[in-house]
């Protein structure tokens, strides 16, 4: 069996005695039912996915930035050299970038994995940075997976992004970060992305798998004017009119080649994997969010490993969020990427297990619930 098809058949739904008795205990802890709001939700689904009331603590996490070059960026749908994608690389391997601000305050380690990434990261990568595989991951120093399946996408408004065995490869490539992570002792897993461009395709893939119009899914991404975000709107139905076929009958994996980018693939996969372990993952923005949807369409169940870190600013995300039946844990209106959003996520993650976990009950406290 394939990696994938193997990682497709472990991915099972929630346990639901351990969500029934994490409900069961939310309602019986010393606060008024459904007080801690989200939170409550959160620290049920995480129990229903370990397969036991109270979870396990969501630590120590890791942030993977799966990073990719587009094809699409030649449509001027960006305002930025694709360059910036390889050079924002070894920002990450520099310490210098937002996600490793955030990841240092939450103690998370950060991986950053080369899945196509269209410029040489040679000269680039400071000495020691670069791993040989997931399990050499730690907190000290971000590292470097060098794992390009090809340099930059196609673009996907005038052919196919990459071909089908380019998006298993990606997909498994995603698969094998998270399994490696996970055997290395992580419990958390975050999803970050750097690729210039990668708004775009993002705003293809909301609209095939959740049937919005162009429009509605596609923003403003980096930054772009009123002229720029019409020829971006433009460019994206032009890709679902071309793919329409794909779209109608395709499977995930066909959907994300036609459409996506080698970054999108590999966080499916990573999802995908996460879900497989048993281990949750929070996602970060819109790039996540349209990936997730991804895995969704390959295993429905694998949402039910996912945490919703945030929700961005760009306009799809609220769709592909609504889609996969996740509510974002804060809206700090971020259009970054990187995984920051699912980094500030993490803290609020972790308190939500240790309110199910450590909070006493009305009879353990001798605290007089209400009256029925
Ligand atoms: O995470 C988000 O929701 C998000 C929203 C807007 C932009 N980004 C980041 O910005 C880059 C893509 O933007 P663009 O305008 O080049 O498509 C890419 O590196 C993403 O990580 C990310
Ligand atoms: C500078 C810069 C940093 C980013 N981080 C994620 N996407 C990005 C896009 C740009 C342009």
């Amino acid at each position: 069996m394939s990696t994938l098809t193997e990682t497709l058949v472990a991915v099972r739904p929630a346990d639901p005695a351990a969500t029934r008795a994490a409900l069961d205990r939310q309602d019986r802890l010393t606060k008024p039912r459904g007080a801690l709001g989200q939170l409550e939700a959160v620290s049920v689904r995480l129990a229903g996915l370990a397969g036991t009331c109270p979870p396990p603590m969501p630590e120590p996490a890791a942030v993977a930035v799966f990073a990719a070059d587009h094809g699409v960026h030649a449509q001027g749908v960006s305002p930025w050299p694709q360059e910036v994608t390889g050079q924002m690389v070894a920002n990450f391997l520099a310490g210098g970038a937002a996600i490793n601000a955030f990841a240092r305050r939450s103690g998370a380690a950060v991986v950053v994995v080369d899945a196509g990434v269209a410029t040489s990261l040679d000269g680039l990568v400071p000495d020691g940075a670069v791993a040989e595989d997931a399990t050499q991951v730690d907190a000290d120093a971000p590292k470097l997976l060098a794992r390009k399946v090809r340099p930059g996408t196609g673009d996907l408004s005038t052919g196919p992004a990459m071909t089908r065995d380019e998006a298993v490869a990606a997909l498994e490539l995603g698969i094998e970060v998270a399994n490696g992570l996970v055997d290395a002792g992580y419990r958390c897993l975050i999803t970050g992305d750097m690729g210039i461009a990668n708004t775009t395709a993002s705003a293809a893939l909301i609209a095939a798998f959740t049937g919005a119009s162009a429009d509605v899914v596609t923003g403003r991404g980096t930054g772009i004017d009123d002229e720029t975000l019409n020829r971006k709107v433009a460019v994206v139905q032009r890709a679902l009119d071309l793919h329409s076929a794909v779209v109608q009958e395709g499977d995930g994996v066909e959907i994300v080649a036609a459409l996506g980018g080698l970054e999108h693939a590999a966080i499916a996969g990573f999802v995908l994997g996460a879900a497989a372990r048993r281990v949750p993952v929070i996602l970060d923005g819109v790039i996540a969010g349209s990936a997730a949807l991804v895995a969704q369409a390959l295993a429905p169940a694998a949402v039910d490993a996912c945490v919703a870190g945030h929700r961005s600013a760009e306009p799809g995300h609220a769709v592909a969020l609504a889609a996969l039946g996740l509510t974002p844990m804060v809206d700090l209106e971020l259009r970054l990427g990187e995984g920051t959003g699912a980094a500030l996520a993490l803290p609020l993650v972790q308190a939500a297990v240790a309110a199910l976990g450590e909070m006493a009950t009305f009879d353990s406290a001798g605290v007089a619930d209400k009256g029925e």
